[in-house]
């Protein structure tokens, strides 16, 4: 499938630059309040006892900053960083060798943690409570369970399926934190952070124009910062300004509020195959050949943010919002069954 310059998931090519853009501190993360707050005070104390952090738990859309995050914990409590992912630690004594190499408080981070398997999660848990490893040396009832200490380190685990996470796992979280979506200002502050480290000239227009299509992520408004400054750059006066914004977003084919042609795919998809919804979720990503796993991580927790789309229990359904940013007319049954007069169109 072609890339889509408005995923929400990193791509290999976003590699250099995320490295670059990276905020090192709380101090430079931009956004989410609440849980820099909360973050700053946990590490403050626990420093100050000279004790490893509690363990932290992230969960969020792709590219809010979870690993952003893990990187300044380890930074501001001045550890090394381990960083691995559910997918990656395959047998249990691939997690026993990660542990058993941490230094004391040192951040080990498990990028989604919700695809660790059982047996494996189950070496977590007297880890992250005892700091201990239990470990069963032979076979059958000559086997013998032996119990090695670890030194104290801090768990960060980050998922974008909070669900998916069993309960005796995320209980062993002292602190869980959700990122929401930023709010413009805050992607258009993260913008002109990145604009002035890349050494890009863009004015305020340019940056808001790009600010309210980013769809609320900084890894995508980093994207097509890059892209527009290339089209500034070829195409303009190397200044990144509203109109050339505006332009060359318009060729990314990403729409005013950063929806582009598979997000209309999935929308015209749910109206006009599917009289509006409900769609389950399988014959929807049947029907516009995805996959359930990517429609429901990258594409729906945006356009349900922008209340186009709506999870019921029977399945998905296209609200007004979506008929009408799609110039499409809701129909009127649908109007009468939800008991409202037809005019007005809401924006
Ligand atoms: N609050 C922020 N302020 C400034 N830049 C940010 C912020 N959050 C994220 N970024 C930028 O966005 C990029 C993507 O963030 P990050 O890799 O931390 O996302 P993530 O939530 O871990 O995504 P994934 O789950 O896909 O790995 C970072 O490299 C960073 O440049």
């Amino acid at each position: 499938m072609a890339e889509r310059i408005i995923s929400s998931q990193s791509v290999p090519d976003d590699t250099k630059l995320e490295t670059s853009l990276r905020p090192r501190s709380l101090d430079d993360f931009i956004g989410q309040a609440k849980i820099k707050d909360n973050l700053a005070v946990t590490m403050v104390a626990a420093r100050a006892r000279k004790e490893a952090l509690d363990h932290v738990l992230l969960y969020g859309p792709p590219g809010l900053g979870k690993t952003t995050l893990a990187y300044i914990i380890a930074h501001g409590m001045e550890v090394n960083i381990r960083i691995t992912s559910g997918p990656a630690i395959e047998r249990p004594g691939d997690l026993a060798a990660i542990l058993t190499g941490l230094q004391p408080h040192d951040v080990l981070f498990i990028d989604e943690i919700h695809r660790l398997g059982r047996t494996v999660e189950e070496i977590l848990y007297p880890a992250m409570e005892d700091f201990a490893l239990d470990i069963v040396i032979g076979k059958g009832p000559g086997a013998k369970s032996l119990r090695l200490k670890l030194p104290p380190f801090t768990l960060i685990g980050a998922t974008t399926r909070y669900a998916m996470l069993s309960s005796p796992l995320r209980d062993r979280f002292g602190s869980i934190y959700r990122l929401d979506f930023y709010t413009d200002e805050d992607i258009e502050a993260i913008l002109r952070r990145s604009a002035e480290i890349l050494g890009v000239q863009a004015d305020q227009a340019g940056l808001r124009e790009i600010a309210c299509r980013a769809r609320g992520t900084p890894r995508v408004a980093n994207r097509l910062l890059k892209r527009v400054r290339d089209y500034a750059q070829v195409r303009g006066r190397g200044v990144i300004d509203c109109e050339i914004a505006r332009v060359a977003l318009g060729r990314l084919e990403v729409d005013a509020v950063g929806l582009d042609n598979i997000d209309h795919q999935l929308l015209k998809a749910i109206i006009e195959k599917f009289s509006g919804g409900p769609v389950g979720l399988e014959t929807l990503a049947a029907a516009i050949s995805e996959d359930t796993d990517t429609i429901m991580d990258i594409y729906e927790p945006y356009l349900m943010q922008l209340g186009f789309l709506e999870r019921t229990p029977r399945g998905r359904v296209a609200t007004r919002r979506a008929y009408d940013h799609l110039g499409l007319k809701y129909p009127k049954s649908r109007l009468a069954a939800e008991g409202e007069s037809p005019q007005a169109p809401l924006l």
